[in-house]
This record gives C-alpha cells, sequence and structure tokens, in this order.
C-alpha cells in the first residue's frame, strides 16, 4: 500500500479568507494516486490528533462503556466500506458507503455510533443537523431526529425552490455550486455539519459559508470517513469530528 501525500493542500488558504461563492474559474481537479496508509482492519483508527482537539472532554474518561461502544462500532464501519479504483474518473480511489445501509446492523451501528461522536466531542445539542447533497441525506436526517435537532439540506444548485443562497465549490474531482434556502438556518442557531466523506473540505467548507452567511454558527462538522491526506479539515473554521480515517484499496464488485 503507498502512501501519497496531497501537497496541494497544504497552502489551501483557510476557509474565512476563502471566496467559494464567486464565480472566478476555479483550478483543476485535483488528479493522484489512489491509496494512503491505513490501520489494519481489525484495529481501531488510531485517533487523530484533530479528533482529539475536537473532543472536550471524551468519553473515556465519563463512560468508559461508550467509548468502548464506540471505538468497537468504527471498526465495523470500516469492514462495510468498499473501494472502486478510478471512479468516478482515472486516479480517483471512490470509497463506497451504501453497503453501510443495505445492512441495517451497520446501519443502526453507523447512526449510534454519530449520535456518540456527538457526546464524545461536547459540542452540545444542535438546533440543526445539515447534510450535504447527496450522500449526507442518508444519515443527516436519522441523526439530526435521534438528536432532537431540525434537519436542513445543503443541495446542488437548481434543486431548491425560493430565494437561496449559493456557494460555488472544488473537490476531489471537478468544481461545482451548492444552496441552502435563504430562510432555512435562523439567526444565532447552532449548526452541525454533517457529510460521508471529507476529502479537499471544499464540499464541507461551502456549506459552512452557507450556513454562516444565513446567521447561523457551525459548532462542528462530522464525517463518516476523512481522507486525511488530502488535509481537508485544514479548510474548516470549526471543529471536526471524524469515525474513520484513511484509505484502503479493496477492490469493489
Ligand atoms: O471534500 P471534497 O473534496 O469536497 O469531497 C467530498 C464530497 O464529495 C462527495 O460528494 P459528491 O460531490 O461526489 O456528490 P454526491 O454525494 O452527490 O455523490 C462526498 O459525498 C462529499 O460531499
Ligand atoms: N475518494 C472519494 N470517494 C467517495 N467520495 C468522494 N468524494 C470525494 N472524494 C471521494
Amino acid at each position: 500500500m503507498s502512501s501519497t501525500a496531497a501537497s496541494q493542500s497544504a497552502d489551501t488558504p483557510a476557509h474565512s479568507a476563502n471566496p467559494v461563492n464567486t464565480t472566478t474559474p476555479l483550478a483543476q481537479p485535483l488528479k493522484r494516486e489512489s491509496t494512503s496508509e491505513h490501520p489494519p482492519r481489525d484495529q481501531p483508527d488510531p485517533t487523530l490528533e484533530s479528533n482529539r482537539n475536537a473532543s472536550k472532554g471524551g468519553l473515556s474518561a465519563a463512560r468508559p462503556s461508550a467509548a468502548a461502544e464506540l471505538a468497537s462500532l468504527e471498526i465495523k464501519l470500516k469492514s462495510s466500506l468498499r473501494q472502486f479504483p478510478d471512479f468516478p474518473e482515472p486516479g480517483i480511489l471512490f470509497e463506497d458507503i451504501l453497503p453501510i445501509f443495505a445492512d441495517p446492523e451497520a446501519h443502526e451501528g453507523l447512526l449510534r455510533a454519530l449520535e456518540l461522536s456527538v457526546e464524545k466531542t461536547g459540542w452540545g445539542k444542535p438546533d440543526v443537523v445539515v447534510g450535504l447533497d447527496a450522500r449526507g441525506f442518508l444519515f443527516g436526517p436519522s441523526l439530526a431526529l435521534r438528536l432532537g435537532a431540525s434537519f436542513v439540506p445543503v443541495r446542488k444548485r437548481g434543486k431548491l425552490p425560493g430565494p437561496c443562497e449559493t456557494a460555488e465549490y472544488q473537490k476531489e474531482y471537478g468544481s461545482d455550486f451548492f444552496q441552502m434556502q435563504a430562510d432555512a438556518v435562523k439567526q444565532g442557531q447552532k449548526v452541525l455539519v454533517v457529510d460521508d466523506i471529507i476529502a479537499t473540505g471544499g464540499s464541507a467548507s461551502a456549506a459552512g459559508s452557507l450556513v454562516t452567511k444565513l446567521g447561523g454558527t457551525v459548532v462542528g462538522y462530522l464525517f463518516i470517513l476523512e481522507l486525511d491526506f488530502l488535509k481537508g479539515r485544514d479548510k474548516l473554521n470549526a471543529p471536526v469530528y471524524t469515525l474513520l480515517t484513511g484509505q484502503e484499496e479493496k477492490v469493489g464488485q
């Protein structure tokens, strides 16, 4: 397994300085080798220093059994992912999260792990869970229900009726536009942004900028998987927590 660091992300400007809602032409999508180092499948991901930074207190001290439950769920979730090389374009190792949702036990495990993660971080109960089009819609509403929060979608451009805010962004493969309805988040609401994967961080950064434009405060970003070698979290201006990190090549079928 080879490890590949994406050197461009080290120079990425901070989220707050990144004008994601302009129509300025964007740089070419990132091309790279498709694998990186990863922990063995039968061991939990080593807790990232940055995940530790996201957490105020932690489950281990407060509820050791919850910390063990979360670690065990993370191992199971990792085994549910599968990878497709060269999709949607050459050089991209695509991480397919859909097997999680095909298996009710894994699906339940995901929701429980996300719930425990919110507890672990100590970010507090959000008013709103914002999920990103499209894979953030697979679990964002269920998590919102469990947390007693509203769910609000960020959609690709042209799908939402009424007045909208728009942000352009670049992701691991290509560029796109995100929109939110202008009244979707109220002034001062605490917002948790969720998505399946953070790669370059372009999508999540654009979503965060839309929340801020609407008057909300992003209390944290929560992902199932982080392609950490792309350093996407450096683009985000709020704490980040991810259940799994790294990329492992295992050809899907
Ligand atoms: O960190 P980034 O480099 O921005 O990449 C991450 C984003 O890319 C994928 O979505 P995609 O745009 O492919 O849309 P989909 O969910 O509709 O497939 C993924 O679900 C994240 O939203
Ligand atoms: N490698 C990848 N696999 C799946 N979704 C992605 N979104 C951005 N990069 C991705």
